[in-house]
């Protein structure tokens, strides 16, 4: 179901005459993160970039050429053609003349990190907001509006998203615009990790002597949570006898404890989240369908990292400032940003910010004030290995390169463990347990 909110209208569906409304963020710049929209003129598609464009957005850059890169939305693909300038124009990492692609690039001109963006509205309207330390782009305050108006027609929510993209602080959102955050409870509970068998008490407590160990009554999380927001993060992984429980103690507003006689008045409002399609898991038979149609629905999709890029220069700041150890002592390099902006970050903002602190610690280790793209952890932010990765990697005809080959590689390729592993054929995986093993500091071949 689609939740209808005012801010639909900010949907910016393509207007009817079927026209794009392409323009570029810059998204960092001399070492801070930024969010400025650089438009094309009404109708064009196509932006020049040079250090006065950027000098008239109040970002001053030095190594921007006066005529630096040209930027062109046809036809959906993305051409970035470098007009002569003196330090170039890196597309992806990359540093080219001119490059054609179908996906928004990375463009970097100086220490000035920008995203072509096709349409350009919502970043115009909405803007970045950093609030509490929180960081939220234009889809994120999009959602938070959606979330606000579920809660506020006193309806359950069901957050869909990856781990760490930051449903926990949705289910707080939700929470704090159902006017229950005075003073009433908010409880968070992670379904996956409890015991099967303790999951009865654990949600709807017991009474002394309901089982062996029981020597006092103990409260359940929906009793803690009675008057504010439980929260049932992994939610597919409830157990299917206390799914029907759950819902029973949801329809009746009424829970029994274990080993109890008299059920006790409870009112949650219940905010659930999972990275499963709950459907699925209902047409499989692992979640009931009756509970879906209790807490599944209305459902709001929490975006990816990935899919929202524009927020991983302000979250890298939220990181160095989070720590007194980086707090002031080091900031992110435009080239750092870059490659952060250019991995899948599988564990979205969580790992970002813990790699972003690594990152950190080795540049503080080097004695550089910025953080250099060489300082962000080669396996941070890429998709985990897979099972079929490591099959390959042991199979007996793809024999170990060997040591000198390796090391050759690696010096070839300055370290970088990837590109080294790609040279030689064989997995990222195999050639970094030879330097662990080998004790080999990848560092000193940059
Ligand atoms: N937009 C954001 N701005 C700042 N910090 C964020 C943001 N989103 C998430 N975080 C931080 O990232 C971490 C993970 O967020 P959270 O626990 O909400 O993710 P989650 O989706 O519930 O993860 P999981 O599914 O693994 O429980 C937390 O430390 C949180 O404070």
């Amino acid at each position: 179901m689609k939740t209808e909110t005012l801010d639909d209208a900010l949907e910016f569906a393509p207007d009817t005459m079927g026209t794009t409304h392409p323009g570029l963020l810059v998204v960092h710049s001399g070492e801070q993160p930024k969010h400025h929209v650089l438009a094309c003129g009404e109708g064009e598609h196509t932006l020049e970039v040079g250090r006065d464009e950027l000098a008239a957005a109040g970002i001053l850059d030095g190594r921007v050429s006066r005529r630096h890169v040209r930027i062109e939305l046809d036809d959906a693909r993305w051409t970035v053609r470098d007009l002569g300038s003196r330090n170039g124009t890196f597309v992806d990492g990359r540093r080219v003349q001119s490059a054609r692609s179908l996906s928004a690039p990375v463009v970097r001109i100086g220490h000035t990190v920008m995203l072509p963006v096709g349409d350009r509205r919502p970043y115009e309207a909405r803007g970045l907001v950093v609030r509490d330390g929180v960081v939220m782009g234009s889809s994120l305050l999009m959602l938070r509006d959606r979330i606000a108006l579920i809660a506020l027609s006193g309806a359950s929510v069901l957050i869909l998203g990856e781990t760490g993209a930051g449903k926990e602080l949705c289910a707080e959102a939700f929470h704090t615009a159902s006017g229950q955050s005075l003073s009433r409870p908010f409880v968070a509970v992670n379904c996956a990790t409890i015991q099967k068998e303790l999951a009865e008490g654990i949600l709807f407590g017991a009474r002394r002597g309901a089982y062996t160990g029981a020597v006092t009554d103990t409260l359940g999380l929906v009793q803690a949570a009675n008057g504010g927001t439980l929260f049932l993060d992994e939610v597919a992984e409830l157990d299917l006898g206390v799914q029907a429980k759950l819902l029973r103690v949801l329809e009746t507003k009424r829970v029994m404890p274990l080993g109890g006689v008299t059920p006790i008045e409870v009112n949650v409002r219940v905010c659930a989240a999972t990275h499963k399609d709950l459907r699925v898991e209902v047409t499989e038979g692992r979640f009931r369908g009756d509970l879906y149609f209790r807490i599944g629905r209305p459902e709001v999709r929490l975006p990816a990292l990935r899919e929202r890029r524009e927020e991983i220069p302000w979250l890298i700041e939220r990181a160095l400032a989070s720590s007194t150890t980086t707090r002031a002592k080091v900031t992110a390099g435009a080239e750092f940003v870059e490659a952060c902006m250019l991995r899948p970050w599988p564990g979205n903002v969580r790992e970002l910010l813990a790699e972003s602190k690594i990152a950190a610690l080795s540049a503080m280790a080097a004695h550089h004030g910025s953080i250099l793209a060489t300082d962000l952890d080669e396996e941070a932010g890429r998709a985990l290995a897979s099972a079929d990765e490591s099959e390959v990697d042991a199979r007996p005809e793809a024999p170990a390169p060997e040591p000198e080959a390796i090391e050759a590689a690696l010096r070839a390729e300055h370290g970088n463990v990837a590109r080294a592993a790609a040279r030689l054929g064989v997995t990222r995986g195999r050639v970094r347990r030879y330097v662990e093993r080998q004790g080999i500091d990848v560092r000193t071949l940059r």
